[in-house]
């Protein structure tokens, strides 16, 4: 284990971010000043990997910086395992860097030396004495399962084993928080899961707290147990991951969450599904503990109603369902609107628009 586990109290905010704004200078003349964080208040849990999601511009990245004291705020304060970053001398942030490790897309790492010159680094940095760095190194580099490549130039190495090496120099002193920035955005989909299974160990063995920047939603669903949302330098919604998937509430959030989860038919094939089916169409939402769907055909069933599933499927994070069902119901009218009153009572309803019908 290259790392003491720590047991956090679970729950203890080990980052807290008051009130927090940056505001960048205007560039030009002309120009105006660029709110890059707007109020933020967010905590980090001790033990919680958190996502930070957003697009481009939306303050992600100036918010690590805080975090890391690399920058300052305008506003606000920024306390990391109970001390206030903003109004400490570089000496002392020097001891709060110390447990912070990082990590990039790009990996940032020196090119011409090798595996194990670039995981000494932070050591002769942070002054371990030169006889302690084999055992750590050594340490460092079977949990990152790179024992082999120790003696190897980083320019041979494929980009999930460079992530690997990232990982290793962010872990060598020893940090309680890993600060990462889009990790996985330059790996393929199976390398990006092999890193997302390290960072998994890396917060459940060694209990260090991660914060994770990204704009792939499979990376929050895979890793994070709960997701800040940024939009405009603001924290727009904060959630567990299951709760923003399953019913995610402004507006960036759904847009995010729809790049994985449909919560209907889109528009094209709900137009090729009304060509098909002649039935009202309705989407059920179905979330853990709610009714279940042999709950929603029984009421179909008890009044006469016919139901032919068109389309949807069932979605899981972390181990909890949810699922957007759309059906298309035949029958009496009747009892086709009794059924769905009745069904609107156990789960959300709603009936799948076409944008024309939308607008
Ligand atoms: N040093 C700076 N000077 C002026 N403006 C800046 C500076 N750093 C960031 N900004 C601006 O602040 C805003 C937020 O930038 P930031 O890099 O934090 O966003 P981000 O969400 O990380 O975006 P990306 O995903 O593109 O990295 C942007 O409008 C950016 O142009």
């Amino acid at each position: 284990m290259p790392t003491t586990p720590r047991a956090p109290a679970p729950g203890d905010p080990l980052i807290r971010l008051a009130d927090v704004s940056r505001v960048f200078p205007a560039r030009s003349r002309q120009g105006s000043p660029v709110t890059a964080l707007d109020h933020v208040d967010l905590d980090v849990r001790a033990g919680e990997v958190l996502g930070v999601v957003g697009y481009s511009g939306a303050g992600k990245s100036t918010l690590l910086r805080l975090v890391n004291a690399l920058d300052r705020p305008t506003a606000g304060t920024v306390t990391v395992a109970g001390r206030e970053v903003s109004s400490l001398s570089e000496r002392a942030l020097r001891e709060v860097r110390r447990d912070i490790g990082m990590i990039f897309q790009q990996f940032n790492l020196f090119a011409s030396r090798t595996v194990w010159g670039n995981i000494a680094y932070p050591l002769t940095v942070a002054g371990v004495p030169k006889d302690q760095h084999r055992e750590r190194i050594s340490e460092l580099l079977h949990f990152v399962g790179l024992a082999d490549k120790a003696h190897t130039h980083i320019e041979q190495l494929s980009g999930g084993q460079k992530q690997r090496v990232g990982i290793a120099r962010a872990l060598a002193t020893d940090p309680r928080i890993l600060l990462a920035d889009e990790p996985t955005s330059a790996l393929d989909p199976q390398t990006t899961g092999e890193v997302l299974a390290l960072l998994r160990r890396v917060n459940e063995e060694l209990g260090i707290t991660i914060v994770l920047i990204t704009h792939e939603m499979e990376v929050v669903r895979t890793l994070a147990d709960r997701v800040a949302v940024m939009e405009a330098g603001r924290v727009v919604e904060l959630g567990d991951t299951y709760d923003v998937f399953a019913a995610p509430q402004h507006p960036a959030t759904q847009r995010f969450v729809s790049t994985l989860v449909e919560k209907g038919p889109p528009p094209r094939a709900l137009q090729r599904l009304r060509e098909r089916h002649d039935g009202r169409m309705v989407t059920l939402s179905f979330r853990d503990g709610d009714a279940t769907p042999a709950d929603v055909f029984g009421a179909f069933i008890e009044r006469g109603v016919t139901f032919e599933l068109v389309h949807g499927g069932v979605e899981d994070v972390g181990g909890r369902t949810f699922g957007h069902l759309t059906f298309s119901l035949t029958g009496d009218d009747a009892a086709v609107a009794d059924a769905t009153a009745y069904v609107a009572t156990l789960v959300e309803l709603t009936t799948p628009a076409s944008p024309r019908e939308a607008s």
